[in-house]
């Protein structure tokens, strides 16, 4: 046989990397999806007669799933059982079916008085409200099991290759369906009905999981190669499969548990945070509402750009450890000063959520890659899977807590629009305690990194 002949589908790098773009469009879909809704959070109070419980409700539904049905541990397994073909397609098809139930909320189940099977409340919330809740919860576990699906995809294809580039430009791909999720939401809503980001968003996941079929043909075929290149070898058989062996010595670690920790109030601090942004920005900085989606989204572009390169900075120089703090306690700034009543004049709002994309560019380019230096590869998904699992809890409890916060404790007048005027002292002050506790957290992390040798503050890349 001879050398061209042995040559597998991912040693192209051109392959490999088209394959990356067409798994990363689904995850752009997903992640547009994921936060299209939250600047319409004005709109859902005037049109279809929302509360602030309601939206934060409908905002937790997305983990709720995730959380109280340990969704994203079964995710983990059906990916370790059923490979990522298999649950890719699952996962893709979960988050269309859920969009799709959510758009049906939004339109077929509009307004307090929408009826389904006679019922006009259920558990307490409007029909609409809890259907668009059930609806953005099954989407919410699709787009999870999809992450985790998609770090194995980059994990197999990428291996020995550029791993970490890979899972950043993934990463900072996604953000950009988040940057348009929040830049067009307000504007589309206005120009053409308040569920029509919703169903462009339907569109895209249908593109998501059409490109999902593409990448499994592609997949297939590596996989036929992988095998003939095994047998070659003799080492067929030798697949990492789930254990609960792996749940185990992932649990005792320490590390595990820091990391775990850091991950859930940092990133509550910034994904619920940004679903309040768009109002915050129009209530309290007076800023107009056609582009306070964008500036709310303002962090993601940021980390679009600046992950890749904080990554590339810590593959050379080291300094996860110490530049987690630093992200933590920029975080702190940012909120205690949106948390300021005397402070809002507009472009201290702009300034502050460039910031907090600058934190939330050095935080995740610096934990994700901590997360392969403390566990063996064999480790990963599921060490992967569990950190996004106590991850969630945050991202259904938080939203859940504002949206309930600013209801009983924030309102502080009308609109001539008949909506709720809210001071969002509280909600900041809850979001800055958080980050202080992100803090002592990334210290901890520190500490524990010297006493247990994770080698966080070590390049990368040895030279
Ligand atoms: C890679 C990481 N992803 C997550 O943390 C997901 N569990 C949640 C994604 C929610 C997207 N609004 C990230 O995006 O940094």
């Amino acid at each position: 046989m001879t050398e061209q002949l042995k040559l597998k589908l991912n040693d192209s790098k051109a392959t490999r990397w088209g394959a990356l773009v067409i798994v990363a469009f689904t995850m752009m879909a997903a992640y547009y999806v994921n936060d299209v809704v939250a600047p319409l959070k004005t709109m859902l109070e005037t049109d279809l007669a929302w509360s602030s419980t309601d939206f934060g409700f409908f905002t937790g539904g997305y983990s709720f799933l995730n959380v109280f049905f340990l969704m994203l541990i079964w995710g983990g397994l059906i990916l370790d059982r059923f490979g990522i073909r298999f649950t890719g397609k699952l996962a893709t098809i979960l988050m269309v079916g859920g969009t799709a139930l959510e758009y049906y909320a939004m339109t077929g189940l509009a307004g307090a008085d929408a009826t389904l099977f006679g019922v006009n409340e259920i558990f307490g919330y409007k029909t609409g409200v809890f259907v668009a809740f059930a609806g953005y919860s099954i989407f919410g576990v699709g787009a999870e099991v999809a992450g985790i699906t998609v770090s194995k995809i980059i994990a197999k294809w990428f291996r020995g290759k550029e791993l970490a580039t890979a899972m950043g430009v993934q990463v900072a791909l996604a953000r950009i369906g988040s940057q348009a999720g929040y830049a067009v939401a307000i504007p589309m809503a206005r120009a053409l009905g308040l569920p029509s980001p919703v169903l462009l968003g339907l569109i895209l996941l249908v593109g998501g999981l059409i490109a999902f079929f593409i990448f499994s043909v592609m997949d297939k075929k590596l996989d036929k190669q992988m095998e003939e290149a095994a047998i070659a070898a003799g080492t067929e058989g030798e697949e990492e499969k789930f254990s609960f062996k792996d749940v185990k010595n992932i649990l005792v670690n320490p590390g595990f548990w820091l990391i775990a920790l850091l991950c859930v109030l940092f990133y509550s601090c910034v994904f619920p945070f940004q679903k309040f942004a768009s109002e915050l920005m129009i209530i309290k900085y007076g800023i107009n509402e056609n582009v306070a989606g964008t500036f709310a989204g303002l962090p993601a572009l940021g980390a679009l750009i600046l992950t890749p390169v904080f990554g590339g900075f810590i593959d050379k120089r080291g300094k996860s450890a110490s530049i987690m703090i630093l992200g933590a306690a920029m975080l702190i700034g940012v909120h205690f000063i949106y948390a300021i009543p005397a402070i809002d004049y507009w472009l201290v709002a702009i300034a502050l959520m460039i910031i907090l994309g600058i934190a939330f560019s050095l935080v995740p380019s610096a934990m994700w890659p901590a997360v392969a230096k403390i566990f063996p590869v064999s480790q990963l998904g599921t060490a992967y899977a569990l950190i996004f699992f106590i991850q969630n809890i945050g991202l259904w409890g938080i939203p859940t807590l504002i949206g309930k916060v600013l209801d009983v404790y924030c309102i502080v007048g009308q609109k001539a629009d008949g909506t709720n005027m809210y001071d969002y002292t509280i909600p900041m002050c809850i979001f800055t305690g958080i980050a202080c506790l992100s803090l002592v957290v990334a210290f901890l992390l520190k500490r524990a990194d010297k006493k247990y040798g994770y080698q966080l503050e070590e390049p990368n890349i040895q030279e």
